[in-house]
């Protein structure tokens, strides 16, 4: 289990205080915000009431065109909501001026976002020039930024974006948006350009980086393995700014609240909650260990006596070299000693997936885990990884108590006299609007392309085609609000 789930419980009750290694996050509060960016169109997010707690990670997952990044950039006014409100610490953003909300906000884009003109120090000490801090408070702190972020001062300081790699600019990225010390961190697709070696480490630095600072993040993703790595919480929307699941990573993979949640998981839900889960925290298996070498008729009698039918052979250090099931041994005279680089090996901190990765590859029913150099601490089974399974389906179950509240009050929509229906704002009304505009989008995509949509048309038909697969489908129970009332077990 990661660092910050294993925090999760904890990061609810973070105070908004102030601590040795800087300030703290704070609660983000969404009342019934809606943007509505074409007044002929469904809102693009429709009434959202939701609670980010206070030092917590939530990633907000969806479909493209959902709505995920309307929601971020309402939260730091980027874009102004149609309606509702957006609370920070229990303060109204509105009434916030640009310094001290950028002194509670930090912001990071894809690709880090810095200006090319200005070198590492200019980037990161921008906005803290905007707030008036001296020539030296400005250096000092983003010397201590870039040691934070993984990054020698005196060798990048002075460069300039296109002399760093896309993992370093994304890293500057992050300095910058912490130089203020704010309580809250926005992150919109933060890894999206990097590749996937990189990308994982500074998922992993990002955890790093929480567990000592405890900011408050909220940070939009493509990708579900990312959310699930990275979130304490997760919030998925659908179409129109709709929440249909807003629970912890455990839960919504062992149990999702409706049917858009499974298919956006898609296959191999059950998997990924293995990437939950560390090798260092499951209980290993002790096989009978035979040093490499020995005479094989004592490594019978060993095993024999351990009443097991292999043996797994270590060098002198405890490295594992082989194994050998009973009717090889009886083959042999002495044991081998050159290293089968066939072993399923894997590290202890590899996650629970990873073995399982190793055990089908190897077609063996459990593997070797190795600990430093190499050392064999045990072996980690099948049967084991099912008991996680299983233990992860009852902690989904605990964290339901803990779960920040969320849901979609959407505002009254009228369906246009002319239309032929009457009523307004019946779910049947809303998907059969979405549906007939969608149609329309899929045949217009230049329409959603001059209405400022830099994506345009390829919004235009995900969209299309999701809303119609759905809607189609007929499943008015499936709607997120409903669905988490429904939820007798939730606060
Ligand atoms: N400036 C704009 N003018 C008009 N419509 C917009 C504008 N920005 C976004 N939209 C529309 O609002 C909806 C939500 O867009 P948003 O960018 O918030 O979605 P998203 O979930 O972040 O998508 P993606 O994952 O593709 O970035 C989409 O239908 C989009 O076309």
């Amino acid at each position: 289990m990661s660092e910050n789930h294993r925090t999760a419980s904890t990061a609810s009750e973070a105070p908004g205080t102030e601590h040795d290694s800087g300030t703290q996050g704070v609660s983000i509060t969404l009342e019934g915000i809606t943007k509505r960016y074409d007044s002929g169109k469904p809102p693009a997010v429709d009434g959202l009431n939701m609670e980010i707690p206070a030092g917590s990670i939530v990633m907000f997952c969806g479909p493209s065109g959902c709505g995920k990044t309307t929601t971020l950039k309402m939260i730091n006014r980027l874009i102004e909501p149609s309606s509702g409100r957006v609370l920070i610490d229990g303060e109204d953003v509105t009434d916030l001026d640009a310094d001290r909300l950028r002194r509670r906000l930090g912001y990071v884009i894809q690709a880090g976002g810095l200006f090319p003109h200005m070198t590492v120090a200019k980037n990161i000490g921008l906005v803290p020039r905007m707030l008036g801090w001296d020539a030296s408070r400005i250096r000092a702190r983003v010397d201590e930024l870039l040691e934070l972020v993984s990054l020698d001062p005196a060798t990048y300081r002075d460069r300039f974006p296109r002399e760093l790699s896309g993992g370093q600019q994304q890293r500057v990225g992050v300095a910058r948006a912490l130089a203020a010390d704010p309580p809250v961190l926005l992150m919109d697709e933060p890894f999206g350009a990097v590749d996937p070696i990189t990308r994982q480490r500074l998922q992993d630095e990002l955890i790093a980086i929480h567990s000592e600072l405890k900011k408050t993040i909220v940070c939009v993703t493509h990708d579900f393995d990312e959310a699930v790595k990275l979130g304490d919480w997760i919030v998925i929307f659908r179409e129109g700014g709709i929440l249909a699941q807003y629970d912890s990573p455990e839960r919504i993979l062992a149990q999702p609240a409706n049917s858009f949640v499974e298919d956006f998981m898609g296959a191999g839900a059950g998997l990924k909650q293995l990437s939950l889960s560390r090798l260092d925290d499951v209980e290993l298996t002790e096989p009978v260990r035979v040093r490499a070498g020995a005479p094989a008729a004592e490594a019978v009698e060993t095993m024999r006596a351990a009443g097991e039918d292999y043996v797994v052979v270590v060098d002198d250090q405890d490295r594992p070299v082989d194994w050998l099931i009973a009717s090889q041994l009886e083959r042999l005279e002495t044991l081998p000693t050159q290293v089968n680089e066939d072993l399923p090996v894997v590290y202890n901190r590899a996650s629970l997936n990873d073995a399982l990765d190793s055990m089908l590859v190897t077609t063996t029913s459990s593997a070797i885990v190795v600990g430093k150099r190499r050392q064999m601490l045990g072996l980690v089974t099948v049967d084991t990884i099912m008991d996680v399974i299983s233990g992860l389906n009852g902690r989904a179950h605990d964290t339901a108590a803990e779960a920040p509240l969320g849901q979609n009050e959407p505002e009254e929509f009228e369906i246009p006299e002319d239309d032929g229906r009457t009523g307004r704002n019946t779910d049947e009304a809303i998907a059969a609007k979405q549906r007939e505009d969608s149609t329309a989008d899929t045949g217009d995509a230049g329409d959603d392309t001059a209405a400022g949509d830099p994506a345009g048309g390829a919004i235009a038909d995900d969209t299309a085609g999701n809303t119609t697969g759905d809607t189609a489908a007929g499943e008015p129970d499936d709607r997120p609000a409903g669905a988490h009332r429904a939820d007798g077990d939730r606060p």
